[in-house]
């Protein structure tokens, strides 16, 4: 149907408004869309909220001053749930009438002239005043007097109608005509840690350190809850351990995935379930019950959240193979296939069959799942959702988050972007991303600018390494290409992760052009001497700790919506600004990309991106040294790796007048989709 006025383009809003767009408690949530009318009357708009208790409340949307069909607002939830909004179009009866009687007055038209205009100022006034409260219909109440009183002269008749004060009053309580409401949009709220979070992944089973003859011990809890205060003591948020459960003794996995365990070996976690149990049950050697609540309950003291992988696939000897046959394929010859992800193969787990029995295997899972939430568990990371189908999850998480909205999954979707996005979409909180493989300056200007474009959809977690991915850069590029990738995934994105050994500038493939750490933790114990590292100024630890820590002080850090690049005349070195729309906080990073030499140039400052005025001179503070200097437009930097790979400045604050503005995302015409 088309309506009186035009209400296109509305953002955000997610596959044809059948799924809601997503945000967390406390973001800057900003809202667009182009509205439109006919011939030359005044048209404006209103952002309509309703909260998840039914509470509604309107918000005035601003037009671009020089594309006024472009209209924006922003609104900050406050509570967890199902948010919606809408666009509401109306005829600003009183912004026509402004615009007249301004013109008329310019032009010199006398009272004679203007006696209809100022009638019907009269008129429009008394609606405005009906309905505007006091004290503020007060402000309108003089300026109607004003305007009807014929002693004083034009002007001052006219100007007490169209004054600065009269129109903050009808900007709170708009006379509004011919409304016409948008479509209605969802957008779901999840707690902030959904978006603001620093991961780290360990093994818990690595956490037992040798034995007289130096030979690795197997942890267990106890010895998990020690490995986390090192953990919390680097300002992590989450805590993520690969799967904790009984792990299959047939197929299983020697090292270096060799085919074939030798006496001894472990194998590979994701290999889930054996005669001890499946995924409801804890590797004997971790311990039971008992000892992981007493270690949750270690790790919540520290502020740290456990997160746990959910891994839907079952070794041959899971109890999953011999209770309930039909969760899996059977090929001709009776046999099960075993999983593959092309080109990696796993010979040791069955994929699951969604669709043989879809009602029995999704309650299965539920309960698997609630198992570990009423333990008290509330992240789960995703092993390979993308192998599954996206209707699963979807509902699998709506009915998880029916009883406890605050459980967040973590979708390890590394795959082609229709499908990443579309388990987002699903309901996924976060998602890997490919930032491991984006190292040239162009390809991480393109992939943060993406990140932004899709924010409404997804929150990527930038994991700078993990035990698939030991990405060349690291292999080949030394301690200062740790500290480039861990700045780089700690400050562009408010999600990042570092998976265990990361710290040591572990960084030894397997054999030459693979990605595959050598000696990998997926298939033998790792423990780790960190303290020696740190004693020996071996270690990235105090680095990764003051980036986590100015991660928590600079709120600007802590936002996904919107980044911003700076030229610098030097390909190696990549420069970004973030500012915080509500407290004004504001960040400008500058990343030597080149781990073996310095690099030097110019820095040509975007000034308003930052919210200072072009040709503006102000002091900077770099948080990682603690420097202070005097900056402009144009600002000579030189950044050495072996003394420093970056500086994280921050900037003055962005004054509160500017701040909406640098929120919200200007649509440009070409992007503009109809
Ligand atoms: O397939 P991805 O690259 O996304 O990797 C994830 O899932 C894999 C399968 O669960 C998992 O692979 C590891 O476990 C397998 C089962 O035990 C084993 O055969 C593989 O050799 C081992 O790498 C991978 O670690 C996980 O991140």
């Amino acid at each position: 149907m088309v309506a009186r006025f035009g209400i296109d383009d509305v953002r955000p809003q997610v596959s044809g408004r059948t799924l809601p767009a997503k945000a967390v408690v406390g973001e800057v949530v900003p809202v667009s869309a182009l509205v439109w009318r006919e011939g030359h009357d005044a048209i404006a708009a209103s952002l309509v909220i309703t909260d998840p208790n039914g509470e509604q409340y309107s918000i005035h949307m601003q037009q671009e001053p020089y594309r006024p069909d472009y209209t924006h607002a922003v609104f900050v939830p406050d509570a967890q749930g199902l948010w919606r909004y809408r666009v509401d179009a109306w005829s600003d009866v009183m912004a026509t009438w402004r615009n007249a009687v301004t013109k008329k007055l310019e032009a010199g038209q006398t009272t004679e002239e203007m006696a209809n205009d100022i009638a019907h100022g009269i008129h429009l006034f008394e609606a405005a005043i009906a309905q505007t409260p006091a004290p503020d219909r007060e402000v309108l109440e003089r300026a109607a007097a004003a305007l009807d009183n014929p002693a004083l002269p034009l002007a001052e008749r006219i100007l007490a109608g169209i004054s600065d004060e009269v129109l903050e009053v009808l900007n709170a309580f708009p006379l509004r005509e011919l409304v016409t409401h948008g479509p209605i949009c969802d957008i779901y709220v999840e707690r902030r840690d959904a978006l603001v979070n620093s991961w780290y992944e360990l093994f818990p089973r690595s956490t037992g350190g040798w034995d007289d003859e130096g030979n690795p011990v197997h942890g267990t809890w106890a010895t998990t809850a020690k490995a986390l205060d090192r953990v919390a003591a680097m300002g992590f948020d989450t805590v993520y351990f690969p799967p904790i459960h009984p792990i299959g003794e047939i197929n299983r996995k020697g090292k270096d995935n060799t085919l074939v365990a030798e006496e001894g070996d472990v194998g590979s976690p994701w290999a889930i379930g054996s005669r001890d149990g499946g995924h409801d049950a804890f590797h004997p050697q971790l311990g039971g019950e008992k000892e992981f609540c007493a270690m949750l309950d270690h790790a919540h003291e520290l502020g740290l959240e456990v997160a746990l992988d959910l891994a839907l696939q079952a070794a041959p000897d899971h109890p999953w193979a011999s209770e309930h046959p039909d969760f899996f394929t059977i090929l001709e010859d009776g046999t099960i296939a075993y999983a593959e992800n092309p080109p990696k193969k796993y010979q040791d787990i069955y994929p699951i069959n969604f669709d043989n029995n879809p009602e029995k295997v999704y309650e299965e899972i539920y309960r698997v799942v609630m198992y570990w939430v009423d333990l008290g568990i509330r992240t789960f990371r995703v092993d390979n959702p993308h192998t599954k189908p996206v209707n699963f999850w979807h509902w699998l998480i709506t009915r998880v988050h029916e009883t406890h909205p605050d459980v967040i999954f973590l979708a390890e979707a590394f795959t082609r972007p229709p499908v990443m996005y579309g388990l987002s979409k699903a309901g996924f909180s976060q998602s890997y991303t490919h930032f491991t493989w984006k190292v040239s300056k162009s390809d991480l200007i393109d992939f943060a600018e993406h990140m932004v474009d899709v924010a409404d959809v997804s929150r990527p977690n930038l994991f700078v390494n993990t035990p698939d991915i030991l990405h060349a850069s690291l292999q080949y590029g030394g301690p200062a290409a740790f500290a480039i990738r861990a700045t780089l995934a700690a400050t562009m994105s408010p999600l990042w992760g570092v998976y265990s050994g990361f710290e040591l500038f572990e960084g030894e493939a397997v054999a030459e052009g693979s990605e595959e750490y050598n000696h990998s933790e997926k298939y033998e114990l790792r423990p780790r001497d960190f303290q020696t590292a740190l004693d020996n100024g071996q270690s990235l630890e105090p680095y990764i700790t003051s980036l986590n820590r100015f991660r928590k002080a600079q709120s600007a850090l802590q936002q996904l919506r919107q980044i911003r690049f700076h030229h610098v005349d030097n390909d190696q070195i990549l420069a970004y600004s973030k500012v915080d729309a509500i407290s004004g906080n504001a960040v400008l990073v500058v990343v030597n990309l080149d781990p073996w030499n310095a690099q030097e140039g110019t820095l040509y400052l975007d000034a308003p991106a930052v919210g200072l005025e072009y040709g503006a001179q102000f002091a900077v503070h770099d948080l990682v040294t603690d420097a202070y200097y005097d900056w402009g437009s144009e600002n000579y930097v030189r950044l050495a790796p072996e003394v420093n790979v970056a500086h994280i400045l921050k900037l003055p604050d962005v004054a509160p007048q500017k701040r909406e503005a640098l929120a919200f995302r200007q649509i440009s015409d070409h992007d503009y989709r109809p």
